[in-house]
């Protein structure tokens, strides 16, 4: 059985003491509204992810990420952060490949080969982004460059690494937009894109993937697109930084 996540994405955003609030509620309303059976990843940048950790503590199926990680495992590498130094301070999972990161650090899909390779070396869950632009979209062959996009940076893993990856869609159109792709839309390319995985990795390895919608997700629209057979919860952005928001989009299930 495939897990639901609901990831909250700060990207670059939020000081200490805002990161401290808006963790610190959402653990008390995750405690206090007694939510089960979803598993949450907060993924905040960087410099967060030590106090953030303190405030998560052991809270069940609540678990830290981040939102990118180096392709090189140590050295003489200024600015990178590694997956061996995301694992030892706490994380669990860690974002690939995320639109703005392919868009503005020109990362390309053999680069983000080599992170989920070094994140998998480092037991942490890779949450694999995938996603086409609006001119794609609108050209009609959005699922072959979304599949493109699995097939090269995912297709040369064993089918024992492939068990541990997470899949997000994200067309780049509907981040920070306000524009979601309609849950037709999402349950359309989900189940083309588990199709695709079942014809390398076999339909029950496809079955067990989780793969998240990601784009101007909000408690308004969660439970619709929640619903549908191949969307197993989300990646959130904007709505991830406001706790009774984010809150209300992991109780959409
Ligand atoms: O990019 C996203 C999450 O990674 C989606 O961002 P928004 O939810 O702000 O559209």
């Amino acid at each position: 059985m495939r897990k639901k996540i609901v990831a909250g994405n700060w990207k670059m955003n939020l000081n200490f003491d805002e990161g401290q609030k808006l963790t610190t509620e959402i653990v008390n309303m995750y405690k206090d509204e007694n939510i089960k059976d979803v598993t949450v990843v907060l993924n905040p940048p960087f410099v967060h992810l030590f106090p953030v950790k303190k405030l998560v503590g052991n809270t069940p199926n609540l678990f830290l990420g981040g939102q990118n990680c180096s392709d090189k495992t140590s050295g003489a590498f200024t600015g990178e952060t590694s997956a061996t130094m995301l694992k030892s301070f706490g994380a669990e999972y860690v974002i690939i490949g995320h639109s703005e990161r392919r868009e503005y650090f020109k990362e390309s899909n053999e680069l983000l080969t080599a992170k989920v390779k070094q994140a998998l070396e480092n037991d942490l869950t890779p949450i694999f982004c995938c996603g086409e632009p609006l001119e794609i979209r609108e050209a009609g062959t959005h699922e072959d460059y979304v599949k493109n996009q699995l097939t090269e940076s995912l297709f040369g893993l064993s089918d024992e690494d492939f068990a541990k990856i997470v899949i997000a869609y994200e067309p780049i159109w509907a981040i920070g937009t306000g524009k979601t792709a309609s849950s037709d839309q999402a349950q359309e390319m989900h189940k083309a894109l588990r199709d695709h995985l079942a014809s390398k990795y076999g339909q029950e390895a496809a079955d067990n993937t989780s793969i998240l919608y990601g784009g101007s997700c909000n408690p308004g629209n969660a439970k619709d697109i929640f619903s549908k057979a191949d969307v197993d919860g989300g990646l959130i952005g904007g709505a991830s930084l406001k706790s009774r928001d984010f809150v209300d989009i992991i109780k959409s299930f």
